[in-house]
């Protein structure tokens, strides 16, 4: 009887999605380089890659856009719970809530999972920006539908029309964190699934996997590590006595790259043209030289920058605090997570794997008051 506690090396089902070379840092979207996706496609492109299986042609394009753009509204009632929630809570935690009551407000209306996934992404960003605002005392700004998903993103977020540069950095990183095959918040989300719950169950599982500094968080614990350290001069003893204290470097290493994270090439470059615009670029510097000295000590063992090291440069320098960076990694990964329920669900089979018992049975009942 083998225990296999990280379920390394299983395979759950066979997917079409996407696929990863660990050894040689490579991702692929249904077939295409996430290097060729990032550079030239956008947020709603590739979420119609990922859930039709193919590229849409132009008039494919703008009639999915429109559709996407025309659910961004939120119930009344979820605004009124952001307006209610206290101020000081985990972005994950009001996400988390916000979209579990979109399930309530759903009543189980007969429309497809697919139409279910275009509402729950299209709504996201709402939810972040108005909890971001909220939190500022600032006046909700409502979504337009006249802008493109990123640009809506950040229109709601800062209450201005955000740059081209702006626009194209939260194009590229929505896009780096759409999917990753069998990551452990997908699993979670298959893991309700599988169980013919509903999609918005399934959903709020994968972002309370997705909440832990393991996984998503790992993108704001990895800026907190920059702004600790203070000075590019630090970077060394910093990083020297967080190992020898059995601490981990975050935003570094993966379970399936044994090399560098594709996406955190294609981070670390928009990080270094974003950052210099908004005058952050001493935070850079720091995580370059995190970097540097993480590859030297960790590299030999196959730990190098995952996508969580740059996105919160990036993420920061776009306007969002650092406890809303696994907010702003779920709104795009809910892509990721609805076309693999979808999938697996055309071939369904109830997730139970086995655990080994290894304490005592056949003990005999005592009643309390004869316990010592
Ligand atoms: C979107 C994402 O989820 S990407 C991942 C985001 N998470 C992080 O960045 C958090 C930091 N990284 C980690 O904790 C790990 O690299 C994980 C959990 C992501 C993957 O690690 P696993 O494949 O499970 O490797 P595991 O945890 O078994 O570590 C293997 C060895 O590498 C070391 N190691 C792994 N990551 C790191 C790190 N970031 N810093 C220092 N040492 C590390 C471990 O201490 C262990 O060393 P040992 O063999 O001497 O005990
Ligand atoms: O794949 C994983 O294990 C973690 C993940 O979600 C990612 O890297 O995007």
């Amino acid at each position: 009887m083998e225990i296999n506690k990280g379920l390394e090396n299983v395979y759950v089902k066979e997917t079409s999605i996407t696929y990863i070379d660990g050894e040689l840092g490579r991702l692929y979207y249904r077939g295409y380089s996430i290097f060729d996706l990032a550079e030239l496609s956008s947020f709603e492109e590739t979420s119609y890659l990922i859930w039709y299986g193919k590229l849409p042609t132009q008039s494919q394009l703008d009639e999915f856009k429109k559709r996407l753009a025309e659910h961004r509204e939120l119930p009344a009632s979820i605004v009124d719970f952001l307006k209610k929630v206290r101020k000081d809570a985990n972005p994950m935690d009001v996400l988390r809530t916000a979209v579990s009551m979109m399930g309530i407000e759903d009543n189980n209306k007969s429309e497809s999972l697919l139409d279910k996934a275009i509402s729950i992404t299209a709504k996201i960003p709402t939810i972040i920006s108005y909890y971001h605002r909220l939190r500022k005392n600032l006046d909700l700004v409502e979504p337009r539908n006249d802008l493109s998903h990123a640009e809506n993103f950040l229109y709601m977020l800062n209450g201005n029309l955000p740059s081209e540069i702006e626009r194209k950095v939260l194009d590229v990183a929505l896009i780096l964190h759409m999917d990753h095959e069998m990551n452990a918040s997908t699993f979670a989300c298959l893991v309700v699934a599988s169980t013919l719950s509903d999609i918005y169950s399934a959903i709020v599982g994968g972002i309370s996997a997705l909440k832990g500094p393991l996984h998503g968080a790992a993108n704001s614990e990895a800026l907190k590590m920059f702004i600790e350290i203070g000075r590019v001069e630090n970077v060394e003893e910093y990083i020297l006595k967080r190992l020898e204290n059995k601490q981990r470097i975050m935003g570094f290493g993966h379970r399936i790259y044994k090399t560098y994270d594709p996406r955190a090439l294609i981070l670390k470059k928009y990080a270094k043209d974003i950052t210099r615009l908004k005058g952050l670029e001493e935070l850079y510097k720091i995580a370059e030289r995190v970097e540097q000295v993480g590859i030297k000590l960790l590299g030999s063992k196959g730990i190098y920058p995952n996508v969580d090291f740059y996105s919160g440069l990036v993420f920061y320098s776009l306007g969002f605090e650092p406890d809303f960076f696994p907010t702003v990694f779920t709104s795009a990964r809910v892509v990721g997570w609805t076309a693999q329920i979808m999938e697996y669900l055309q071939d369904n089979r109830l997730i139970r794997p086995k655990a080994k018992y290894v304490g005592e049975i056949g003990k005999t009942y005592v009643p309390i008051h004869n316990r010592s």
